[in-house]
C-alpha cells in the first residue's frame, strides 16, 4: 500500500529547534488531520514533505523508499501563505499550474474547468484571483493543488477562513479524494471539523508527536464515563463507590465510575431528582487537545 511516512525529522532555525522527532505515517485512501499549537511545527512539517525545506535530520519515504523529485511533482499542495497570482485569470493559472505538471494544452483547460466546477467557482473564472472573496480564493487555491491529479494532498489549514458552505464542498472533495486512494493530510485549528473528517489524527507539541491514532482510539477512556444533565447536588454521587466528577457545568456533570453499564448511576441520580439526559461521554478532540498541550506552548 502507497503510504506517506515521515521519520525522525528534526529541524532548527537557528537555535530554536520546530522539529524534535517527529514521526507518523499516512495511508493510502486515509485522511489525516494535523493538529497543533501555533508554533508546533505544522507548516515546517509538510514544507519538509514537499521538499521546500531540508530537515537537519530524519527520511520523508513514498511508497516504502526515500521520496524523490518526481514523487514531489505528484503531490497537490496548498501553502499556508498561498501563492496564486493576484493578477492572474482564474482560468489561466489553473491552466498554467497543470501545464506546469505536464497535462496537455487540452487536458489542462478540461482539469481547469472541472475542479473550478467542483469547487463552486466555475463562474470567476475568468476574474482576476484578487477580485474574488478570501473563500473564492481559496477554493481556486484548493483546484490549484488538485488540477494535476496529485497522488498525496498536503493542505496547510485548508479550512481557515471559509464559511460552512464552503467547508462542506472542501471536506466533499477531500472524502473523495481519499476515497480514490489518495493520502490526504492538512492541518487546522479546527478540532471538530477535524473529528468530523479524519480517519486519523497526529497531535504535535514542540515539534514532537505526542498522540496519534483513529479518532476512536483518541477518545478511548479505559474507565467509563457519564453524562448526566438532572440534579445539581453533587450528593447523589455518594451511593457510587469510586465515582468521580470530571466536570461540572450547571445541571450538566460528567461523572468516571470504576465500571458498570452506567445503570447504577442513572438510578443514582433519579434518586435525587429528575434527569433530564442521561449517556456515555467520550472526551472530544478538543478535550484530548487541551489535556496534552500545555498552554505554555501558545506563547512560543
Ligand atoms: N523561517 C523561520 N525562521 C525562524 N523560525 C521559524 C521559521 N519558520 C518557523 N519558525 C519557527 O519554528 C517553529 C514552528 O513553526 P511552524 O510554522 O512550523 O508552526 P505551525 O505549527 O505551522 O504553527 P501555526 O499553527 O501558527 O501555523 C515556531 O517556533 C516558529 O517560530
Amino acid at each position: 500500500m502507497t503510504a506517506l511516512e515521515l521519520e525522525n525529522l528534526t529541524k532548527s532555525y537557528g537555535e530554536r529547534k520546530a522539529l524534535d522527532g517527529a514521526t507518523f505515517r499516512v495511508g493510502a485512501g486515509e485522511i489525516f488531520g494535523f493538529v497543533g499549537s501555533n508554533g508546533a511545527g505544522k507548516t515546517t512539517t509538510m514544507r519538509i514533505v514537499l521538499g521546500v525545506l531540508a530537515a537537519d535530520a530524519g527520511d520523508v519515504r513514498w511508497d516504502g523508499r526515500p521520496i524523490t523529485l518526481d514523487d514531489r511533482r505528484r503531490i497537490g499542495y496548498m501553502p499556508e501563505e498561498r501563492g496564486l497570482y493576484p493578477k492572474m485569470r482564474v482560468r489561466d493559472q489553473l491552466e498554467y499550474l497543470a501545464r506546469l505538471h505536464g497535462l496537455t494544452t487540452a487536458g489542462a483547460r478540461a482539469a481547469a474547468a472541472r475542479w473550478a466546477e467542483t469547487l463552486g467557482v466555475a463562474e470567476r473564472l475568468g476574474d482576476e484571483v484578487q477580485k474574488l472573496s478570501l473563500g473564492n480564493q481559496q477554493r481556486v487555491q484548493l483546484a490549484a493543488a488538485l488540477v494535476h491529479e496529485p497522488e498525496i494532498l498536503v493542505l496547510d489549514e485548508p479550512f481557515s477562513g471559509l464559511d460552512p458552505v464552503a467547508v462542506d464542498v472542501m471536506s466533499g472533495v477531500l472524502r473523495e479524494r481519499s476515497a480514490a486512494g489518495v493520502p490526504v493530510i492538512f492541518s487546522s485549528h479546527q478540532l471538530e471539523l477535524v473529528e468530523r473528517l479524519c480517519d486519523r489524527v497526529g497531535i504535535i507539541k514542540s515539534g514532537r508527536m505526542v498522540a496519534t491514532g483513529s479518532i476512536a482510539d483518541l477518545r478511548h477512556t479505559d474507565r467509563p464515563r457519564w453524562e448526566v444533565v438532572g440534579p445539581t447536588d453533587p450528593g447523589w454521587l455518594a451511593a457510587l463507590p469510586g465515582a468521580r466528577v470530571l466536570s461540572r457545568d450547571g445541571d450538566r456533570t460528567v461523572i468516571e465510575t470504576l465500571d458498570g453499564d452506567g445503570q447504577d448511576v442513572l438510578r443514582a441520580a433519579l434518586a435525587a431528582g429528575a434527569v433530564h439526559e442521561f449517556g456515555p461521554s467520550r472526551p472530544s478532540l478538543t478535550d484530548l487537545f487541551r489535556h496534552v498541550v500545555a498552554t505554555e506552548e501558545t506563547s512560543r
